[in-house]
């Protein structure tokens, strides 16, 4: 069984982050491990508090899974701090393990800010040189690029900026565009393409940047190459969020079991054999 690793937080709601993370890639057939970098308070109206882990036990974590586990990618979501991310990015660099989809997390769908402002450069600096696929959002891809989130720009624009920070692929998601079409920009350094879907009319999508990129590492270690696993990604984040998922109060989060016949599977007595004694 192909693995993929999570380096991300924790979102007690079980919404976004690793929770997300590992329900994507169980969905995909591939094994997910994880290595929480921070555990947050988190429901579906918010994020009521978070704290760090600390650097010494994000490596412990790292050198555990690294050393043991055999990964075929990897993805990193909430990073935190300037001191987490150099820390994940030796580790990666001394286990050298392939395939790493960036998704650059700032800020939660609530607005909540899950980044410290110092981290921003050590993203460019030092996590976006190795990825081979990043995958900010819109108002992130302004951040890495220092404009203001006011600012309009085009989504090709972005993208052949953040391409000269060194990542193999940028894909920047227009999630939180406005029109009839949901357009995420993939671009190589040669080549813009483009990924369509029709947009869902619904407040429910936390999750969705957490949820896309673990499906890209997820086909990437499936060995598809990046243009089929973003297609593939594409089509899942599409049908999770049309099928959403009513468990809060707030923004509801995207619906893993959308491709299913029911929410349970088939655990129907006719297809288990039971010992009753
Ligand atoms: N309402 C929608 N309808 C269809 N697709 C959407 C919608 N909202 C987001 N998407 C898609 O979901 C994926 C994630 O994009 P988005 O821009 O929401 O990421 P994000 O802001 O990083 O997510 P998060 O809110 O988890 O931080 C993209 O493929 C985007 O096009
Ligand atoms: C832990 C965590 N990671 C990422 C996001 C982005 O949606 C979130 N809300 N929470």
């Amino acid at each position: 069984m192909k693995q993929v690793l999570t380096i991300a937080g924790s979102d007690s709601g079980g919404g976004a982050g690793i929770q997300a993370d590992l329900k994507t890639m169980t969905a995909f057939g591939v094994y997910g491990a994880s290595v929480i970098t921070a555990v947050t308070a988190q429901n579906t109206l918010g994020v009521q508090g978070f704290e760090t882990v600390s650097i010494d036990l994000v490596a412990k974590q790292l050198d555990s899974v690294l050393s043991d586990l055999k990964f075929s990618a990897l993805k990193t979501g909430m990073l935190a701090t300037s001191e987490i991310i150099e820390v994940v990015v030796d580790k990666i660099k001394e286990y050298q393990v392939d395939n790493l989809v960036v998704d650059p997390v700032m800020v939660a769908s609530s607005g909540d800010i899950l980044l410290a402002e110092e981290a921003i450069t050590t993203i460019k600096e030092e996590l976006i040189p190795i990825a081979k696929v990043i995958t900010p959002n819109l108002n992130e891809a302004k951040v890495l690029t220092g404009r203001g989130i006011e600012e309009e720009v085009s989504l090709e624009i972005l993208a052949s900026e953040l391409h000269k920070l060194g990542c193999e692929y940028v894909l920047v998601k227009g999630g939180h565009q406005s029109g009839e079409i949901a357009r995420d920009l993939l671009y190589d350094g040669v080549d813009f393409i483009e990924f369509s879907a029709e947009r869902i009319d619904t407040k429910d999508t936390h999750g969705t940047g957490c949820t896309l990129s673990s499906a890209i590492a997820s086909n990437l270690a499936l060995e598809y190459e990046i243009k089929e696993a973003i297609q593939r990604s594409k089509k899942y984040i599409t049908e999770a969020i049309k099928a959403g998922c009513k468990v809060g109060q707030g923004n509801n989060p995207v619906n893993h079991f959308a491709d299913r016949k029911n929410s349970i599977g088939d655990f129907s007595s006719s297809s288990l054999k039971l010992n009753s004694t």
